[in-house]
């Protein structure tokens, strides 16, 4: 397995606080990576360690983020903000945050494409138009002329995923992506994500609090617990033979529903 992202030895703290405390974790390529843990144990943090959007609070303390070999930690602006827009992907919870009110979806993949590739405008238009039809939002044509706030949250969602898709991110980090989304929504974007780790080479990090999710999706599964990474595992080992007492609650917890 070819690793894609490692995490080695991450100390994040606000104020006194260890909010990421000594975390060590691998993702490969062409896996599912899930997430799990409580409330506030730091699954979000860890997002945004990664991506490097920690908020002004937060201090890192110790350790690398090493994506591709590069440490993130030490990366120039410049890099940071290729590495962002090209290869890694944040796919976040309320996606109209993400979007610019004023600028049409035609406008967004222009923009994005733009940023790393020379292309033609009848190019980027081409590029867009498969991407919106990867992630099956109809009349492809027609959206490119609507705005953000014309679009639902789970087809501002899927546009997300498309922008990623057009620039071929190689890693997608989703912080409870389905979370503010109806059930029929949800499924489509668990759908596309499935469809994603089959169809191309892109390693995908998902947090979530379902286990149904981590179970139908996820390779590796992760447990956070109070800042701390106590259960990194394959998914099968998770269910099988859980070692962490919290982890195993946790999947008692399930077994009563
Ligand atoms: N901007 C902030 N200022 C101060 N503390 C923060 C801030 N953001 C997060 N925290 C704290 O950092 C810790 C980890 O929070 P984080 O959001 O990563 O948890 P989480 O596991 O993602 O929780 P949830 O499942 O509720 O999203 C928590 O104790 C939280 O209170």
């Amino acid at each position: 397995m070819e690793k894609v992202l490692e995490v080695k030895d991450l100390t994040v703290q606000i104020g006194e606080k260890n909010v990421l405390d000594a975390i060590n974790l691998t993702a490969y390529k062409k896996r599912v990576l899930g997430i799990i843990g409580e409330s506030g144990s730091g699954k979000s943090m860890l997002c945004h360690a990664i991506m490097q959007t920690l908020p002004p609070v937060a201090q890192v303390i110790q350790g690398e983020i090493l994506y591709q070999h590069d440490n993130l930690l030490h990366a120039s602006a410049a890099k940071l903000r290729t590495y962002r827009g090209r290869h890694l992907s944040m796919i976040l919870q309320n996606p109209a945050t993400a979007f610019d009110q004023i600028q049409t979806i035609e406008g967004h993949f222009r923009e994005t494409l733009k940023a790393h590739f020379k292309l033609t405008k009848k190019e980027m238009r081409q590029i867009a138009l498969e991407a919106l039809h990867e992630v099956q939002l109809p009349n492809p044509e027609q959206l490119l002329h609507y705005y953000p706030f014309q679009l639902s949250g789970g087809m501002l969602q899927r546009v997300m995923i498309a922008l990623s898709l057009a620039v071929q991110a190689s890693l997608y980090i989703a912080d409870e992506p389905t979370t503010a989304l109806d059930t029929i929504n949800q499924k489509q974007i668990l759908t596309l994500f499935n469809r994603i780790r089959l169809e191309t080479e892109a390693t995908i990090i998902l947090v979530t609090h379902d286990l149904g999710v981590i179970a139908e999706l996820a390779d590796d599964v992760a447990v956070m617990y109070q800042g701390q990474l106590i259960e990194h595992t394959n998914v099968y080992d998770l269910f099988d033979a859980p070692q962490h007492d919290y982890t195993k609650k946790l999947l008692q917890a399930r077994m009563l529903f």
